[in-house]
């Protein structure tokens, strides 16, 4: 028996190809605004980055969520858009508005970027990953995460969120060449990061792709696909045994292709996807997490639990981790969560 299905926790083994009953759980944003208890502490820390960067309340808040609902899994307390700010492009996030960045649309904007201080700048991320590996309950998994390079790269270019990436994609169609740079520098950057989080305790990784969706079939090949692979391919050689987790939202029909070229060990599917079409067309090549509409979280009541089965029943006898197709949202009662983790720890197959 390998050392990963003897684990006693039940998302590893549903990561290992296990078929767990009842399926293990966490829910994307799971520690965030819709907790008193995290909306306390990040008034305490000041600002979200802040919060991102102190240790002792970023655990804190890791944990709040635990506490309520035994997830089976915590992921690391930070943001994807560390790695910017950490390669000197420097990030606020503005009340209401979300992140802010100075864009980058030239290559002498690029060229101001630097990985000397990295690791540096994210001390405090590893050690926050070091203090969960100490902190959590015995049967829950640790996950560690990052944007995807295209999704950061997003961000980066845009110098804030964006519907539809008109300079991210216009840097890609019209400079190739200078976007291509900025794609190797995050992959880079990325792939020294995760292995970093592993060494300090990170059990299992999670690719956030957020913005996949967006981009036209062949692009998607060239700029989702395979730095995602280049990613789980150095994961796989460096620290072997730890499963990587892809998350390219919205991919649609592409999602088959990215969970084959990829190798990911297992795929988190928006609420878009169609249950059976994931059972038949994706659970045959890797572990599939997902996919309820968080706005179900919100409704509760009647809706949230037919929503709950119908993910369970169709996605619950093969290898699956329960999640959301996105993250929480603010308005979420916390009482519907609870709702939730006794509906899903009570079925039995
Ligand atoms: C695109 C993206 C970001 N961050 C992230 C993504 C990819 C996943 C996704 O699509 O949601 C990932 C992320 N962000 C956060 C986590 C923590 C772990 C978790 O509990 O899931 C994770 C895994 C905390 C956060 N990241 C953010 C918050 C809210 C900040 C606050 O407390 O004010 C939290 C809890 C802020 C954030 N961070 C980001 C935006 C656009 C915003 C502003 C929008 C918003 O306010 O929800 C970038």
């Amino acid at each position: 028996m390998s050392p990963v299905s003897q684990t006693s926790k039940p998302f590893l083994r549903a990561l290992a190809g296990e078929t767990v009953t009842p399926p293990p759980f966490w829910l994307m944003r799971q520690a965030g605004r819709y907790l008193p208890e995290y909306r306390a502490t990040r008034t305490q820390a000041g600002s979200f980055l802040d919060l991102c960067y102190t240790p002792d309340l970023a655990v804190e808040v890791t944990l709040q969520p635990l506490r309520r609902y035994g997830f089976d899994a915590a992921i690391l307390f930070s943001d994807i858009l560390v790695v910017p700010d950490a390669l000197g492009q420097k990030v606020a996030f503005k009340e209401g508005e979300g992140p802010v960045l100075p864009a980058i649309r030239s290559a002498a904007d690029l060229d101001r970027l630097d990985l000397a201080g990295f690791h540096q700048h994210l001390a405090p991320v590893y050690a926050t990953v070091a203090g969960l590996a100490k902190a959590i309950p015995a049967t829950t998994a640790l996950i560690g995460f990052s944007g995807a390079p295209w999704t950061v790269a997003t961000y980066m270019i845009e110098g804030s969120g964006s519907k539809d990436f008109p300079n991210a994609k216009g840097m890609m169609f019209s400079q190739p060449e200078l976007f291509g740079r900025l794609m190797d520098l995050l992959v880079r950057a990325t792939g020294d990061y995760l292995i970093r989080q592993i060494d300090n305790g990170a059990e299992a990784i999670q690719i956030f792709d957020t913005w996949a969706g967006a981009l036209p079939e062949e692009e998607f090949a060239k700029w989702v696909i395979a730095p995602t692979r280049t990613l789980v391919e150095r994961i796989r050689a460096e620290r072997p045994g730890i499963p990587v987790i892809g998350f390219p939202r919205g991919a649609g029909v592409l999602y088959k292709k990215y969970v084959q070229e990829t190798g990911v060990d297992g795929v988190s599917i928006d609420s878009s996807v169609p249950l059976a079409w994931a059972a038949a067309e994706l659970q045959p090549h890797c572990t599939v997490q997902g996919n309820l509409d968080p706005l179900l979280l919100v409704a509760g009541g009647e809706a949230l639990d037919a929503g709950i089965d119908r993910v369970l029943n169709t996605l619950g006898k093969g290898r699956f981790i329960f999640n959301l197709g996105h993250g929480i949202v603010p308005p979420t009662p916390p009482e519907n969560v609870a709702r939730l983790a006794e509906r899903v720890k009570n079925w039995k197959g």
